[in-house]
C-alpha cells in the first residue's frame, strides 16, 4: 500500500495525454480502478493513459507499462512511447534508447526540429494475430456497420480496424466507435479509425481509441492507417503523412515484415503529486 504522495509527469503527444509514473525503483501498485481514478477529468488528473516507467522485463532500459483510461492494460502506445523516450534520452544524455513493451521491443531516437522517431516495429495482419474472433480477410471485413463495411484490420501490437470514407469529419465517430470497439469479432475489443485521403497526399485520421474513447491522437493507430492504405493501394508513396485532431506524425512502412517508424513530438505539461488516496 502507497502512503506517500507519488511523483508523475504529465506529457502528450499531439494532444493524447498522459499520466507518467517513473516506477524504476519504487513499484506502482496500480490496479484498474487506482488507474481509472488517476484518468477521471474531474476527480483525478485526467489522461488517455496511464504510463508506468518500469525495470526492464526482456531488454531495452526500461519496461513501459500501459493502462487505458478505462484501467485495462494495452500491448502499445505509440504516442507514450515518443514521451517516454524523451524523458529517458534527456536523463541519460543520449540520442537514442531502446525500450521493452508488452508488444516487443520499441527503438527511438531524437529526430530533427525536437521531434522523436520510434521503430514500433513490424505490422501484423494475420486474422490471428489481431486477433478476430474467426478467419476472415483482414483487408475487407464487414463490421455490418457503415462506414466500417470494407475496413482494414491491422495489429501494430495493439489492435486497430481502419474504415477510409470520402470524409473522416463527416464520420460520427462518437456512436460508431463504441460499436466497433466492442464488435464481436473482436475479443479483446479494438481501436476504431476513421480515414480520408487529403488533396496533397496524406491522410486525415480520427480516432476512437479502445479504453479511452475519441482522443486528439493515436500513434499506432496513424500507424495502421499508413499500412492499411498502402494495403489498399490507396497512397503513391512513403513517408505519409497522418493529420490527426491533434497535429500530423510521419509514418513510414517499406512494406512486408519491415518495422514501421513513427516521427512526431513530445510535450510536458506539469509535474505532480498523485495523493495515495487515488491508488487504494
Ligand atoms: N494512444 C495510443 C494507443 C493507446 C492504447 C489503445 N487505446 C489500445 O487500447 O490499444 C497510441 O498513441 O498508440
Amino acid at each position: 500500500m502507497h502512503r506517500d504522495p507519488i511523483p508523475f509527469r504529465k506529457m502528450h503527444g499531439l494532444g493524447n495525454d498522459f499520466v507518467i509514473v517513473d516506477a524504476r525503483t519504487r513499484p506502482l501498485e496500480l490496479t484498474d480502478a487506482g488507474a481509472r481514478r488517476i484518468a477521471d477529468r474531474r476527480a483525478g488528473v485526467g489522461c488517455d493513459q496511464i504510463i508506468t516507467i518500469e525495470p526492464p522485463r526482456a531488454g531495452g532500459v526500461a519496461f513501459l507499462g500501459i493502462r487505458n483510461a478505462d484501467g485495462g492494460v494495452v500491448e502499445a502506445c505509440g504516442n507514450a512511447t515518443r514521451c517516454v523516450a524523451h524523458l529517458l534520452m534527456t536523463e541519460a544524455r543520449a540520442d537514442r534508447v531502446d525500450l521493452d513493451t508488452l508488444a516487443g521491443p520499441v527503438v527511438a531516437e531524437r529526430a530533427a526540429g525536437g521531434l522523436v522517431r520510434v521503430n514500433m516495429g513490424p505490422a501484423g495482419d494475420a486474422w490471428q494475430a489481431i486477433p478476430l474472433a474467426e478467419p476472415r480477410d483482414t483487408l475487407s471485413l464487414d463490421l455490418g456497420q457503415a462506414p466500417f463495411a470494407d475496413a482494414v484490420a491491422v495489429t501494430l501490437g495493439n489492435p486497430h480496424v481502419v474504415a477510409f470514407v470520402d470524409d473522416a469529419e463527416a464520420v460520427d465517430l462518437g456512436r460508431i466507435g463504441p460499436i466497433i470497439e466492442h464488435h464481436p469479432l473482436f475479443p479483446n475489443r479494438v481501436n476504431a479509425e476513421v480515414v480520408s485521403r487529403t488533396a496533397d497526399g496524406a491522410l486525415r485520421m480520427r480516432v476512437w481509441e479502445r479504453g479511452a474513447g475519441i482522443t486528439r491522437a493515436c500513434g499506432t493507430g496513424a500507424c495502421a492507417a499508413m499500412v492499411a492504405a498502402v494495403r489498399k493501394s490507396l497512397i503513391p508513396g512513403r513517408p505519409t503523412r497522418v493529420i490527426l485532431d491533434g497535429g500530423p506524425l510521419d509514418i513510414d512502412w517499406p512494406g512486408g515484415d519491415a518495422p514501421v517508424w513513427m516521427t512526431g513530438p513530445v510535450a510536458s505539461v506539469f509535474t505532480g503529486l498523485l495523493d495515495p488516496s487515488l491508488l487504494s
